[in-house]
């Protein structure tokens, strides 16, 4: 069975591209589907309408969950037995206490990097929390990060001393450079599972990919979270928001790039919910969460669709746009990898001809994505014979995703247009039948630069959605909400990265909890 990476499970394709049904699945009663909602989905809820948000307060964020915490455990087991399904099947029963050398508490969130155990603890459902006994008030940061302590201090105290195991050799380092950075049950490891389980998902379904794409998004935002979270629980929580704490939070969310429409929004609507109810800070901030949410998924409702996959034999041609160095090259590759790892048969046209090294770069990321990459020799060749070859060989071929690599030059904004322009007109005349997306690249660390630039492009193109890239760096992240809110553009595919599998389809909750889940 072939995992598909855009629609985040199985193939079952009939059922995929649907909106997220009301009641989602609970954590502890996984379904398999991945829904694109967390456990309690947000309601769409405009300021005027605050008065009528839902008597009880929104779920608070899970940082302290059994359940969880066994389902973390489950997916660690399973995984382990994937990478070194032999020394599981050796002694099946064991219960290592190298674990417990593996999992040290942390107080931060870098990475645990000792060796990996050859066995684990089994999950104990039963778990009971450690109840935290601070002596005085700590931050929400602070919390978070005790309760994810207890959680790791518990399942050292759990594993079962035994002599010390025969050292091992270790697993040969992995050759690939795209390859993940291999398997621990550290803090990354547990929140991830957190935000696969939230989501319904089954802990013998995953894969290293994802924990690992969850933990580099969460690492990515890692700065922003920290200055985030600490800030706004001290400013919420106290009742409806003081002018001083409207203040605090929107200078928040301005240095965040959240954008001014965007940030007006949420302050409205927090602000709203906090007359009419008071909620303790954490609370507030999961309520916060809920509003951000709605923000990002409400271009992705009125697009009609949650999820931006090829559709299964039919041509389906993504135009890829946006100004040099924003990764555009890259996301191209990535989402070539994505297609052919999901069993897509997947083709690049070169159609950004101004540069000839733009060319020769498309084709060496063909090469790492396996993706044969269609170009015509020769600089300055007219892109829209390139994407009239490439809709040939598409067709002789029957390929099903075709990415074209368009012009990235914005200097001047009617040549863009025309070129645009004419590979559409191409396209329609060709392939009439054809699924086109056209999907702006913008990088997240250019802040509302990135929204200028997305405004000449809605300009010059029919922009279905855009792909954010370099979340990893030095990027804030709340650009995502200023693109949502002011260009009303779904965000598609977040990437945060430079390896082959860091870009995934975009998940409003995974980029809300990596972004606000202290
Ligand atoms: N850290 C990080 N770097 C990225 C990411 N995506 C792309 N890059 C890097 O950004 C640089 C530019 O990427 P390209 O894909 O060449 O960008 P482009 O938009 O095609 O730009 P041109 O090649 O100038 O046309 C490269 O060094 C990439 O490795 C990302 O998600 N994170």
């Amino acid at each position: 069975m072939v995992f598909d990476w855009f629609r985040r499970q199985f193939n079952q394709p009939e059922s995929l591209t649907e909106a997220p049904s009301e009641a989602a699945p609970e954590a502890s009663e996984p379904t398999g589907e991945a829904d694109r909602t967390p456990v309690e989905p947000p309601t769409e809820q405009q300021p005027a309408e605050a008065e009528a948000a839902p008597a009880s307060p929104p779920a608070p964020t899970p940082t302290i969950n059994p359940d969880y915490l066994a389902w973390a455990k489950a997916a660690y087991q399973n995984l382990k037995q994937q990478d070194h399904p032999a020394a599981v099947e050796e002694d099946p029963g064991a219960v290592s206490d190298d674990l417990a050398a593996t999992v040290e508490p942390t107080t931060d969130d870098t990475a645990v990097t000792t060796s990996a155990p050859q066995t684990i603890a089994e999950a104990t459902p039963e778990l009971e929390p450690e109840p935290a006994a601070p002596a005085e008030p700590p931050s929400f940061f602070d919390l978070a990060a005790s309760e994810r302590e207890a959680r790791l201090e518990q399942l050292t105290a759990e594993a079962i001393a035994e002599p010390e195991p025969e050292p091992k050799p270790q697993p040969p380092a992995i050759a690939e450079p795209s390859a993940p950075q291999g398997l621990t049950f550290d803090d990354d490891f547990v929140w991830s599972s957190e935000v696969l389980a939230a989501q319904g998902r089954r802990p013998e379904e995953i894969s290293i990919e994802e924990i690992d794409w969850l933990s580099s998004l969460r690492r990515g935002l890692d700065k922003t979270r920290r200055s985030l979270v600490n800030q706004l629980k001290s400013a919420v929580g106290q009742g409806p928001l003081s002018a001083d704490a409207v203040e605090t939070i929107e200078a928040l969310l301005l240095q965040a790039d959240v954008g001014v429409e965007a940030t007006d929004r949420i302050l409205t609507q927090l602000q709203a919910k906090l007359r009419q109810e008071a909620l303790p800070p954490e609370q507030a901030i999961a309520y916060l969460k809920q509003l951000l949410q709605q923000l990002l998924d409400q271009p992705l409702e009125t697009s009609g669709r949650y999820i931006l996959a090829p559709e299964k034999g039919r041509l389906n041609v993504w135009l890829v746009c946006g100004v040099n160095g924003v990764g555009k090259t890259t996301t191209i590759g990535k989402l070539a990898h994505l297609a052919t790892k999901s069993g897509y048969r997947c083709l690049i046209a070169a159609a950004d001809t101004f540069r000839a090294a733009a060319v020769e770069q498309v084709k060496v990321w063909g090469d790492r994505s396996e993706v044969d990459v269609i170009a015509n020799p020769g600089q300055n060749t007219d892109p829209a014979a390139v994407v009239f070859d490439a809709i040939a060989a598409a067709q002789a071929r029957g390929t099903e995703l075709l990415l074209v690599d368009t012009a990235g030059r914005l200097q001047n904004k009617k040549n863009l247009m025309d070129e645009l322009a004419k590979v559409r007109r191409i396209i329609d005349r060709k392939a009439p039948d054809a699924i086109v997306e056209s999907l702006l690249v913008l990088d997240a660390t250019q802040g509302q630069n990135g929204l200028r630039q997305a405004q000449v492009f809605a300009e010059a193109a029919q922009l279905s959605g855009v792909a954010l890239t370099k979340l990893d760096s030095t990027a804030k992240g709340g650009v995502a909400l200023a693109i949502a809110q002011d260009l009303q553009l779904p965000i598609r595919f977040l990437g945060a990265g430079e390896r082959i599998q860091d870009l995934r389809p975009f998940s409003s909750y995974e980029f809300i909890q990596a972004l606000l889940d202290g």
